[in-house]
């Protein structure tokens, strides 16, 4: 059964450096379910920052990070941890795959948390998202035996291995050549458009940020005041 993402709400956003530096401040956004946003700008502009915060993998210094009920900003570590393993893909800008392992098996990583009896979905599912994005046939290979592009796809494989009802996902498409980039921008909107994911994507891809439903402008960590309507 698809599971219906829950709205996103930020307010009162800030999230500082371990020194104390501010690098991303934001006063106000919302976020649609079942919508596609890319968050464009400068490097170094905080768009990194910006989607580790919705993830939960950056405590913000202040402020709420709302999904539905549920406040980010304000949950203890396992609850953060079980909101991810429930609701969240997460595709890193550098793949964090685990060189020693298969594509196959770093692509059905969540089976190692999920309950017995959704394990052999899962590892179904993570093998036919490989076969989608043209590695099916090598999933047995060691990663570190992977390109730069064919990492990025084992990523998106895993991300995507739960079914996750969002898919934060950064910088999904820069080791891609064009052609393999646009099957996977099409895979990105099919996900909100006929899955009714949230998808909200870093990216500077200009096929990607054609096709999203919103962009989200981000410079010296904040955001452009065109991007916070919704
Ligand atoms: N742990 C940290 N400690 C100190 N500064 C940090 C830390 N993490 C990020 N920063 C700084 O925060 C700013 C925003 O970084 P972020 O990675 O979010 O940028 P970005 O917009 O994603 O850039 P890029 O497009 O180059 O990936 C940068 O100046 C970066 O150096």
């Amino acid at each position: 059964m698809p599971r219906t993402p829950p709205p996103l709400r930020l307010r009162d956003l800030a999230v500082t450096s371990p020194g104390g530096r501010a690098l991303l401040t934001l006063p106000k956004l919302a976020i649609a379910p079942g919508t596609a946003t890319v968050i464009r700008g400068p490097s170094g502009a905080g768009k990194s920052t910006l989607l580790m915060a919705l993830a939960g993998l950056i405590r913000p210094a202040r402020g709420e990070i709302r999904w539905g009920e549920t406040d980010l900003a304000a949950l203890p570590e396992p609850a953060i941890a079980r909101f991810r393993r429930e609701t969240l893909g997460f595709v890193f800008q550098d793949h964090m795959l685990f060189e020693e392992l298969s594509a196959a098996e770093n692509a059905s990583l969540a089976a190692l948390y999920a309950p017995k009896a959704a394990r052999a979905g899962l590892a179904a599912r993570s093998e036919a998202l490989l076969t989608r994005l043209g590695l099916g046939a090598r999933g047995a290979r060691r990663v570190d035996s992977f390109s730069g592009g064919e990492r990025q796809r084992i990523a998106v494989a895993r991300a995507l291995a739960t079914d996750p009802p969002i898919l934060l996902a950064d910088e999904p498409t820069a080791s891609l050549d064009r052609a393999n980039a646009d099957r996977l921008v099409a895979d990105l909107m099919s996900l909100a458009r006929d899955g009714g994911k949230t998808v909200i994507a870093v990216s500077h891809d200009p096929a990607l940020i054609a096709a999203a439903d919103r962009v989200l402008h981000i410079e010296d960590g904040a955001l452009r005041p065109e991007s916070a309507r919704v």
